[in-house]
């Protein structure tokens, strides 16, 4: 994996916003995602230029966005190679959901620069949209249709080619461990299994780059450990790019190749998570040094250390239950709902 981090410190400058009101922004809460999707890794219509290094899957310099008076996103840089598993922490509020949906297109970028694989997400959006797939917080599985029915409808919105279209909703099903309640309603599925059929609508259209807005909120631990280890064999077995955002630290220590912690709008810090942890670590003044019995610091420790006392109980931990207090399979389709609306509320 390259390594491409920049400090572990890494504090933005406030960049000047326009003061922009929420009608003014496209309505994004609920959105499908952005039709139609191609499979830009094979069929090499979207790619840019050649002849030059093969650029990041994400760049994005001085990117700002602001609802009304507040200022979701305050000036971020941000570069993710391609292959990574890239992770965007931080607590409710902190700006990641806005970065993303600047990312995917489906809000403008009104102030600074962003690239998907060398496209301008402002200026080129549909060949932007074809490389990607993107789950949103909110529930986009339809409870009245199949697993094999809601994914053949995501390869129908994503202009998959019709004759493709039955292989390539068998192998998201696949993909996801989902083969077998294929042809079950969706509205019988646990928690776990919606977040997994989401990624295979997502998957379906072979994106190159998988955005993935909180995919384990709300889910008990072995559910979330499910979806990562999805996320993560999907990721092994085509090279794809992911860009998850998460609040759960214990999560994108494990599972993420580097982490950008994002508080208020702003990148704080961005580095693997050893070199986070350990950069706390040898500083003297933390009591984090972890050899002298004392407990070594944990990626939440970093993070209350970049932001000082501000977080509250915002972060979610190792041994984080979710917020529903959900079953062994983070409880059923409503439970889902429920949640995934609550926390859209208190976002
Ligand atoms: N549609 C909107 N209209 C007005 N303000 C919004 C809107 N969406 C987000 N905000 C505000 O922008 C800020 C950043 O929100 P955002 O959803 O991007 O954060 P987040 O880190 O993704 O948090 P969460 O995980 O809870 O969604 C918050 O202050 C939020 O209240």
């Amino acid at each position: 994996m390259t390594e491409r981090a920049r400090s572990p410190h890494n504090p933005q400058d406030t960049h000047g916003a326009p003061q922009q009101s929420p009608q003014d922004a496209p309505s994004v809460q609920n959105a499908p995602m952005a039709p139609p999707l191609r499979n830009a890794g094979t069929s090499g219509r979207a790619q840019p230029d050649t002849g030059r290094a093969a650029p990041d899957a994400v760049s994005c310099t001085g990117l700002s966005y602001s609802f009304g008076r507040t200022k979701a996103v305050d000036g971020i840089d941000l570069s993710v190679a391609s292959g990574e598993v890239f992770g965007l922490l931080g607590p409710n509020g902190a700006g990641k959901s806005t970065a993303i949906r600047c990312l995917t297109t489906l809000l403008p970028v009104p102030y600074g620069m962003v690239r998907i694989f060398g496209h301008d997400a402002a200026r080129e959006r549909m060949s932007v949209r074809r490389l990607l797939g993107y789950v949103p917080q909110q529930l986009s599985a339809d409870a009245s249709l199949t697993g094999r029915e809601n994914v053949a409808l995501f390869a129908r919105l994503f202009d998959v080619r019709r004759r493709e279209r039955r292989a390539r909703v068998t192998l998201a099903l696949e993909a996801v461990g989902l083969a077998d309640a294929a042809d079950r309603m969706a509205g019988t599925y646990s928690g776990g299994m919606v977040r997994r059929l989401e990624l295979a609508q997502a998957l379906v259209s072979a994106p190159r780059l998988l955005m993935l807005d909180e995919p384990t909120i709300g889910l008990d631990p072995i559910a979330r450990t499910s979806v990562w280890k999805h996320i993560t064999a999907i990721r092994a077995a085509t090279g794809m790019t992911v860009l998850v955002t998460t609040h759960y630290m214990d999560e994108a220590d494990q599972y993420c190749d580097r982490v950008a912690l994002m508080h208020r709008g702003r990148i704080r810090a961005l580095g693997t998570p050893e070199q986070l942890k350990a950069a706390l670590r040898d500083r003297d003044d933390t009591g984090h040094d972890g050899g002298d019995g004392r407990a070594a610091p944990t990626l939440e420790d970093v993070f209350r250390d970049v932001v000082g006392g501000d977080l509250g109980g915002a972060l979610g931990g190792a041994g984080s239950t979710g917020e529903n207090g959900a079953g062994e399979e983070g409880g059923d389709f409503r439970d889902v709902l429920r949640t995934r609306r609550t926390a859209s509320r208190v976002g």
